[in-house]
């Protein structure tokens, strides 16, 4: 591992996109209450203190965002369409130093966090042309002098809570849509990384998005946060991405003032490879799911289910592909596998380990940190999984791979659906009814078929059941932030 202490600011090519303060109303300006550090998990050093808000300066601040709004509603989408491009444009241009920025707090491979950066860009591209086809309809009168129109408005103020484990693509893939639409934005990004989105904010201002349009708002507290949002009546959506447990008590707290909602929760990603599929693509597209950013996403493979007659392969070739991977600092060149976010990540891997050698499962790559430091924590492969075991339920959000053993289609379709979650799921065959039969049968927002990647902001994103509501990418994602007219008009 590499040096203890990041002198973050050395390492941009342009210092001053390390901003600490928050961005309200146009302006920079300090926490009430203080300050809170944000640390680099690989090294556990302070990066930066960042202001801290009270809840009276978030409710500022969606004051600000609703009188902006108004004003920004009555540009034209063409207007808003280039201010969005140019955003998009400085954010490429600065893909470097944003990727540093979001390694250095979050800890993914510098690589990955680059990716992440151009991902979380493309959203504000894709918006920035979407603007321009906000698109109504006229209807047939239902009597001979009516005559009806069917237009398109935004939503309002627009308030946004967001998760560590892509601190600019959750913001960007909701920020898009919420501009485009004409709404203003409120971004409270997650305390463990608050500094990409900070960075996003000097270059929205540098793009010349107009004051109170697009907000930062850091805070220690993300419950006073979430509150303000949910019972201010100035906000008209809330837009979340992270745990379902706090999805829900997002929905509870929303529903006083019958808020608009979209919500990107957790997942229990079901990664099928049957008898006929192409073994080591099948195992290229395992690593692919299983291991970005760590496990740390909702989409990652959380059970692997391998057909008996292709099981052993599978696990073999796995652990030769998986054992070669670099476990090392973001920063340093080469490393494939950062740390993970917190202890109690950590934690819950160690935890679902214990559950399952307990209940019979196998260790055959990993399993404990050995000589890693801090947060690291090393791939890990068990064989034996069972239904019983706690990560058939629950998400481990980290670096292990269950492999489970399945004989018929019929039976592995059961053991898939067999959650509350439904995000995404993933499979690989060959047979062509085999593939329609799975791909309509498994219960999930999302299905990638002889693939492990499925994240791109053309698709509509999002899950069913306790997953999530809403979708977020493509033509529909920009359907969150507007609402429907309906003009009769009598001739
Ligand atoms: N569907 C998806 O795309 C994603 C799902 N997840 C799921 O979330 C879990 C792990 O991620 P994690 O970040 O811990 O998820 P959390 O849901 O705990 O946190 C997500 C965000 O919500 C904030 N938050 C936490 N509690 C509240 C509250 N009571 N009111 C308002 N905001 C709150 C957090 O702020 P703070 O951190 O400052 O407390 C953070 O910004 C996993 O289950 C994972 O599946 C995570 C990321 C993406
Ligand atoms: O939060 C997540 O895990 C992301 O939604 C996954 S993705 O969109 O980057 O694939």
């Amino acid at each position: 591992m590499l040096d203890t202490t990041t002198n973050l600011s050395a390492l941009l090519k342009d210092p001053s996109l390390l901003a600490t303060r928050a961005y309200v109303n146009g302006k920079w300006i300090d926490g009430a209450d203080g300050t809170f550090a944000v640390t680099n998990p690989a090294r556990g050093d302070v990066l930066a203190e960042v202001a801290n808000l009270s809840r009276a300066q978030i409710a500022t601040a969606i004051d600000a965002a609703h009188d902006a709004q108004r004003l920004w509603a009555a540009r034209t989408a063409k207007e808003r369409s280039v201010l969005l491009r140019r955003w998009f444009d400085l954010i490429m241009e600065n893909q470097e130093d944003l990727g540093t920025i979001l390694t250095a707090e979050q800890g993914k491979p510098l690589a990955e966090a680059k990716g992440e950066i151009a991902y979380g860009a493309s959203f504000i591209e894709f918006y920035a042309e979407e603007a321009k086809r906000i698109y109504g309809e006229t209807i047939p009168g239902h009597q001979a002098d009516k005559r009806i129109t069917v237009i398109k408005q935004p939503v309002g103020v627009a308030a946004s809570i967001t998760p560590w484990n892509f601190p600019t693509a959750m913001i960007t893939r909701k920020a898009g849509p919420a501009l485009a639409a004409g709404c203003s934005f409120l971004a409270r990004p997650a305390s463990e990384t608050p500094l990409s989105a900070l960075a996003l904010a000097v270059l929205a201002a540098r793009a010349g998005l107009p004051a109170g349009v697009f907000n930062v708002l850091p805070s220690g507290s993300s419950s006073e946060v979430g509150k303000e949002f949910c019972e201010n009546e100035k906000v008209r959506k809330i837009t979340f991405t992270g745990s379902t447990a706090v999805g829900r008590i997002l929905l509870k707290q929303a529903a006083d003032t019958v808020k608009k909602c979209s919500m990107e929760l957790g997942g229990n990603a079901p990664f099928i490879v049957f008898d006929d599929a192409d073994l080591d693509a099948a195992v290229e597209g395992a690593i692919q799911c299983k291991f970005r950013n760590n496990g740390q996403t909702c989409v990652c493979a959380n059970r692997i289910y391998v057909q008996s007659g292709v099981y052993d392969a599978f696990a073999e070739k796995l652990k030769a592909k998986v054992a070669a991977m670099t476990v090392g600092d973001g920063l340093e060149e080469g490393s494939e596998l950062g740390p993970l976010i917190t202890e109690d990540a950590v934690q819950k891997v160690r935890d679902h380990i214990a559950d399952a050698t307990a209940k019979g499962a196998r260790v055959i790559l990993g399993g404990d940190k050995g000589g890693l430091p801090g947060t690291f924590f090393p791939p890990t492969i068990v064989t034996g999984a069972t239904p019983e075991m706690a990560f058939a339920t629950e998400e481990t959000f980290g670096p292990l791979a269950p492999l489970f053993r399945f004989e018929d289609t019929d039976e592995v379709i059961a053991m898939a659906n067999d959650t509350i979650f439904g995000l995404a799921s993933y499979f690989y065959a060959r047979d062509l009814s085999r593939v329609y039969k799975v791909a309509e049968a498994l219960e999930y927002g999302i299905v990638g078929v002889n693939t492990g990647l499925i994240s791109t902001e053309v698709a509509p994103f999002g899950g069913v059941k306790q997953s999530g509501l809403g979708r977020e990418g493509s033509r529909h994602g920009i359907e969150e932030f507007l609402e429907v007219k309906y003009i009769c008009m009598s001739v």
